[in-house]
């Protein structure tokens, strides 16, 4: 059974425990094919395990997850339908980068010319014979990623790739992914860091505590989440929260001022006012990327500073 035309992963109830931990919590989120999705979430949030669910590496206490509408165990050939980078510095130390991708093509029944043609996409092709074990971080994930396209795969998923990396390395990456959707490909890339995935992916799957909070395009979920958010400033910040917070406005610090959401700067200064107390700034603000995870993932934010946790002025 194919999938409907340009979903390319499914996840429906996708839901994991290990032991007491609820890693995947009921997730339903689909990934369409040409495009870079971002999977977003705090550390801890369950997006490893669920990369490991899509490809089988660990089974679903219960829900389902399909690539092109079959689940992993069923492809025939796995390595053609769907490359995968988890974990970059997962390689045999002496061996060389040409020695691990012909491994793998051999056990995998692909055919050889593939590594050639893989060291040259991530431009190996001069280290090739040299021990992967002494490459930096940033030539691993190269490794990594031409391993991922061995099998010249439809889906890709890579697992927090730029962690690390400098930001040469980071630009690479972007534009590698950028590249493969343009082909066509399914780019499923997971990531913590929000600024590098809003110039990174087109989509977005945004979880918390193994929830899904959000999914739709980079554009609506930042249009959505800094919807009314307004800055402000004042000398009695503690009184101010209050009385906003009394009246139902939604706040987070933001240095020495407070972003406050679900009100406009209309509200916001009439209840001030109306409060005598005094204003040193009141501006409508277009939040990053940044501030609408905060936003979005507010109570499920498990590493949370204090300075997330509200106002302490
Ligand atoms: N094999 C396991 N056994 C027990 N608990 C696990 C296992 N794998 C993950 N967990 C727990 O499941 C939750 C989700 O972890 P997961 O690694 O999927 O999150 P993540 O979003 O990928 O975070 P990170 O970026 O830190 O890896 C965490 O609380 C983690 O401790």
């Amino acid at each position: 059974m194919r999938a409907t035309i340009g979903r390319m992963i499914e996840a429906s109830g996708l839901t994991k425990h290990y032991g007491r931990t609820v890693a995947v919590d009921n997730l339903s989120f689909t990934v369409s094919e040409g495009r870079v999705t971002g999977f977003l979430g705090p550390n801890g949030a369950g997006k490893s395990t669920t990369m490991r669910m899509i490809l089988g590496l660990d089974r679903p206490t219960s829900g389902d997850v399909r690539i092109d509408g079959e689940h992993y165990r069923d492809l025939r050939q796995p390595l053609r339908t769907v490359g995968a980078l988890l974990d970059a510095k997962w390689v045999h130390p002496n061996r060389s980068a040409r020695a691990h991708l012909s491994w793998l093509a051999t056990s995998n029944k692909l055919p050889g010319t593939a590594v050639d043609e893989v060291l040259d996409l991530v431009g190996l092709t001069s280290v090739a014979r040299k021990n992967a074990g002494g490459f930096s971080l940033g030539m691993s994930q190269r490794l990594g990623i031409a391993a991922a396209l061995l099998g010249d795969p439809k889906v890709l998923l890579f697992d927090e790739p730029v962690n690390g990396l400098d930001p040469e390395g980071i630009l690479w990456i972007r534009r590698f992914m950028h590249r493969l959707a343009e082909e066509g490909r399914t780019v499923f890339v997971s990531s913590h860091l929000l600024s590098e995935m809003s110039q990174t992916a087109q989509d977005l799957v945004v979880i918390g505590r193994g929830k899904l909070i959000y999914q739709g395009t980079v554009g609506d979920f930042i249009a959505h989440a800094t919807e009314n958010s307004v800055l402000v400033r004042s000398p009695e910040l503690g009184r101010l929260a209050e009385v906003l917070s009394a009246e139902g406005a939604k706040l987070s610090q933001d240095g020495d001022g407070l972003q406050v959401s679900g009100m406009d700067s209309a509200e916001v200064g009439e209840l001030a006012a109306a409060a005598r107390i005094t204003l040193h700034e009141l501006s409508n603000h277009a939040g990053s990327l940044e501030q609408a995870f905060i936003q979005l993932t507010g109570g499920t934010v498990e590493y949370q500073a204090a300075t997330e946790e509200g106002p302490t002025a």
